[in-house]
């Protein structure tokens, strides 16, 4: 399949970084409030605490985009004020720059292309802290972990990935989809995009196992969709309850 089919298809089920109007005021259940009190409802009933940042990262094909996108339906289903993100944002003059440079159409010196995925985070950063504190959840296909994996499977220096990324947003929750380089290059459109070779996907993983720390939470990525959704629904929604009193906090690397 080309990058090109592969991008149109995406494009369909997920907005890329660019937030998603969600369908408000369309599929709400009755307001009762469970495990989402006093987080802000989609129609705006009810007065509450910031949403949360929530992050899904992996390796390609991991299944980040497909349990985003049931993630995203289900809290919105349960009238959770929800907004589905993904980096890169491919919308953007910095994220035509990149989706070119990931479909090989252009070169680009390692460094300067990791200086862009960081700039396509830091156009976003405002608008991401806004949401947040107004109260509505963003679930976030991909975020600064990749930034720094990906490019320090390259070789170049973690210490210096890291620093560009210092003062966005820090999640509240990261969630890995543990799944097998071999395993995900299995799936469905694998190799249509310059990452997508195993042996480079096998230290990218590498680096995301070093990046981990307490806001993290693996889940076997290799398990049936079904249940990595219900997995990823129970840890998004304590994440929910349990951040909407704490400070939004920058990352700290
Ligand atoms: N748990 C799973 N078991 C089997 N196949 C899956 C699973 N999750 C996703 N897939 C399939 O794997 C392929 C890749 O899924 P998806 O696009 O969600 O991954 P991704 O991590 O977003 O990929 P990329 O990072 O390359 O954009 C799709 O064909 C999808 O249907
Ligand atoms: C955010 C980000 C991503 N990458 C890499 C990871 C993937 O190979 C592609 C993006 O593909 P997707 O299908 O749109 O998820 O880009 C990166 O190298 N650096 C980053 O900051």
């Amino acid at each position: 399949m080309t990058a090109l089919v592969r991008l149109a298809g995406r494009a369909a089920s997920w907005s890329r970084g660019a937030s998603i109007a969600p369908p408000r005021g369309l599929g709400l259940l009755p307001q009762r409030r469970t495990a989402f009190q006093g987080a802000r409802m989609a129609n705006g009933g009810g007065k509450g605490g910031r949403g949360a940042l929530i992050v899904l990262e992996g390796l390609d094909r991991s299944g980040k985009s497909s349990q985003c996108a049931r993630l995203l339906s289900f809290l919105q289903g349960k009238g959770c004020a929800t907004e589905g993100w993904r980096f890169p944002d491919r919308d953007t003059s910095v994220g035509k720059m990149i989706s070119t440079y990931l479909a090989n159409e252009s070169q680009l010196d390692d460094r300067t292309i990791h200086l862009l995925f960081s700039a396509n985070r830091w156009e976003k950063r405002s608008l991401m802290e806004s949401k947040l504190l107004g109260g509505t959840t963003l679930v976030v296909d991909r975020y600064s972990y990749s930034g720094v994996a990906f490019s320090a499977a390259k070789g170049l220096d973690i210490g210096w990935c890291k620093a560009p990324e210092v003062g966005l947003l820090a999640p509240d929750l990261v969630i890995y989809l543990d799944v097998q380089p071999e395993k995900a290059a299995e799936r469905g459109g694998y190799g249509g995009e310059r990452y997508e070779r195993v042996e480079f996907q096998k230290r990218v993983a590498e680096h995301y196992h070093s990046l981990r720390d307490s806001t993290w939470k693996v889940i076997d990525g290799s398990l049936p969709m079904e249940t990595v959704e219900e997995q990823l629904r129970e840890l998004a929604m304590n994440c929910i309850s349990e951040c909407q009193d704490k400070q939004l906090t920058n990352l700290p690397w």
